[in-house]
């Protein structure tokens, strides 16, 4: 659950009413092998390849949702957003140093059929049908998922391998926690007065979101080779 935020919202009920998603969502067992120091170095490699891939598409996402923040708003909420944005720009470049410590050529990696089905649900939100309240929504719970996961890989007790530290502090340390703390205050905001059907609509993008980390997550651990 969300260690920052405990008041009631939102956000907060649909982590309640989700617990056993969320829970397969950030304590998948490529994670949990990560946290207990099993992981077998090929998935870890697959998932990353993976994951380049779907960065890349995940920045045209997130410009969307800058491009929705209504204009009526205090500047400071499109200056979180924008902050995802440029972080995302950092990312794309230590994805390629590691690339080329772990020797993965990014370029010849082919996405799989997960990755296209989360892929092509990013593009579907990236629409104008999407409205900013659902697609901040999903944008906050996109990083929610990776915060809360690698986060568990820094617990005490934990014997996450060295070389995974850099992964595991990109999305595990406490800054990017605040930094989703931030998104999720943004989706309560947002909501507040949305029409029923808007918010069904977010919740049911929450959803979706759980389901596809975790067959996210399956990809690396089920390939081989
Ligand atoms: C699949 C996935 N989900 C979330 C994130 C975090 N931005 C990511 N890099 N990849």
């Amino acid at each position: 659950m969300s260690t920052i935020s405990e008041s009631r919202s939102f956000t907060t009920d649909w982590l309640h009413q989700n617990h056993e998603l969320y829970t397969a969502a950030t304590n998948h067992t490529f994670i949990a092998s990560i946290r207990d120091g099993t992981i077998d170095v090929i998935n870890f490699k697959h998932w990353m390849e993976q994951d380049y891939h779907f960065v890349r598409e995940f920045v045209r996402f997130v410009a969307s949702v800058l491009l929705k923040v209504p204009r009526d708003s205090p500047e400071q909420d499109a200056d979180v957003i924008l902050g995802g944005l440029t972080a995302l720009e950092s990312e794309i470049s230590w994805f390629r140093k590691e690339a080329n410590f772990w020797q993965i050529f990014l370029e010849k990696v082919t996405p799989l059929e997960s990755n296209k089905e989360y892929c092509e649900f990013l593009k579907e939100l990236e629409g104008t049908e999407t409205p900013y309240p659902v697609a901040v929504v999903a944008f906050w719970m996109i990083e929610l998922v990776y915060n809360a996961s690698f986060m568990s890989c820094l617990e005490e007790g934990s014997k996450t391998p060295f070389e995974l530290l850099s992964t595991v502090k990109r999305w595990g340390s406490l800054e990017f926690h605040q930094y989703v703390h931030s998104l999720q205050q943004l989706a309560d905001k947002a909501l507040e007065n949305v029409s029923e059907a808007e918010l069904k609509k977010a919740h049911e993008v929450c959803v979706r979101i759980l389901e596809l980390e975790i067959k996210f997550w399956d990809m690396a651990t089920i390939q081989t080779g």
